[in-house]
């Protein structure tokens, strides 16, 4: 049994809660110039350290932004952002400790969802967190991965120096905005260690702006791995996609049709893109793109499950009663209506039953309630009932975050 305090990480508990992170991730010790030129990123704020002593032995940071939700709304988002506990310490809850304070912490901010990205998919569903978006990794050989003719042309594309794309890409993000259910904003602190340290200056990564007639509408940022070898010199190079966003379909195309045209290139690799991204389609032969895997990308916990679905829009279809649990947050559980009108809590019997992390799988439209009713992770208590569900919650667009922390 160990003996450990929960509390708030003090200003000068900083480094040694990320070195602590950074030891729980296997990833080296941060230097000192890497801590003078980042640690601003990792700031005391919204973070929860378990203590022996003075001592940290587990880690629960979080940093507050907002996520779109499926109808346009955008709604205040605690986003954790690095969990970890020191590997003599683990299972014997001082992950569920810290949770449970950082919970509790969101509900009596008023924040009313939380999301993360899991390291692991086992961990997190007893918290409440339900994986809510997926993300596809996509395959592009070069030279044979060519734009169909009839794909969109237009505007130009240019590459940024490192300067400036540590200076114009906050903007560019800004300005093509959070137009998917899922997407979350970026704040000042995410920039320096997230995007700065590997497209700027001390970075490996190259960005690419396209713009349109109005301006700068989408970016591209990548890294090159050198794959020549001995036995293959001559072996092109892979494009390796960290992220690219872009406010419509020729901003898209243009980037996508930029990386392809990259001399000494075998392919191009993509991770965690929309999984409903019609790459193949883009291709004259649609068989080159490759589907190389699907993983669950974002986690949702709604925090406030009447501020959650009061906020989302739903599709025409009859009523349904939601029943939902929630173990760590008792206040949300109980019954809900939720209707093409909107939801309330009501006293009416349920016609579904749920935890609050199959809520979180649900809510973005990512997952049907017929699929997780036959999954088993929705109980139905009127047959009829998951079909209406199906019909309120279905997003036309799948949900998708594009964004790593
Ligand atoms: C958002 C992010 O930052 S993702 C990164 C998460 N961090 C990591 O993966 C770093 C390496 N792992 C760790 O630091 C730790 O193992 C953690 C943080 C994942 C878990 O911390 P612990 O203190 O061991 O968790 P805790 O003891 O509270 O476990 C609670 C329950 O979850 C289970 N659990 C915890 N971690 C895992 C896991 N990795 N796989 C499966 N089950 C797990 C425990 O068995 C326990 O189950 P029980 O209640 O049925 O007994």
């Amino acid at each position: 049994m160990t003996d450990f305090d929960v509390r708030p990480v003090a200003e000068d508990e900083r480094r040694a809660t990320f070195d602590l992170l950074g030891r729980s991730l296997h990833s080296d010790r941060i230097s000192d110039e890497s801590w003078a030129r980042y640690g601003d990123s990792w700031p005391a704020a919204h973070k929860f350290g378990a203590f022996d002593g003075h001592t940290p032995i587990g880690i629960a940071s979080a940093f507050d932004t907002e996520i779109a939700v499926p109808g346009g709304a955008v709604l205040p988002l605690g986003a954790v952002d690095g969990v970890g506990v020191r590997a003599d310490r683990t299972r014997r809850g001082v992950l569920t400790a810290m949770m449970a304070a950082q919970l509790e912490d969101f509900a009596a901010r008023g924040i009313p969802l939380a999301a993360l990205h899991a390291s692991e998919p086992t961990i997190y569903g007893r918290f409440g967190y339900g994986s809510a978006a997926l993300g596809k990794t996509v395959w592009l050989p070069v030279p044979a991965s060519r734009l169909h003719e009839r794909v969109p042309v237009g505007g130009d594309v240019r590459m940024l120096t490192p300067e400036e794309a540590v200076k114009e890409i906050p903007a560019l993000y800004r300005r093509i905005g959070l137009h998917r259910a899922g997407m979350i904003g970026r704040p000042a602190g995410w920039w320096p260690i997230a995007h700065d340290r590997i497209a700027g200056p001390h970075g490996s990564h190259v960005v690419v702006v396209h713009s349109g007639p109005d301006g700068d509408d989408g970016f591209v940022v990548y890294d090159t791995v050198d794959r020549r070898t001995l036995e293959s010199p001559d072996e092109g190079a892979v494009l390796k996609v960290r992220e690219l966003h872009a406010a419509d379909p020729v901003a898209r195309a243009a980037l996508w049709r930029f990386l392809l045209s990259v001399d000494l290139v075998s392919g191009v690799r993509a991770r965690y893109r929309p999984v409903d991204e019609p790459l193949a389609l883009m291709l004259a032969d649609h068989r080159h793109a490759r589907t190389t895997d699907i993983e669950d990308d974002l986690w949702l916990r709604p925090v406030d499950v009447a501020a959650a679905l009061g906020a989302r829009t739903y599709r025409a279809a009859d009523p349904v009663v939601l029943a939902v649990t929630d173990r760590m947050l008792p206040a949300n559980t109980g019954h809900y209506e939720v209707s093409p009108g909107g939801a309330r809590r009501t006293d009416a019997a349920a016609d579904l039953a749920l935890d609050v992390d199959t809520l979180g799988m649900l809510y973005l439209g990512q997952w049907s309630a017929t699929e997780l009713a036959q999954a088993g992770r929705v109980e139905v208590r009127d047959a009829a009932a998951a079909a209406r569900a199906d019909e309120l919650f279905t997003t036309l667009a799948a949900p998708w975050c594009g964004t790593f922390f």
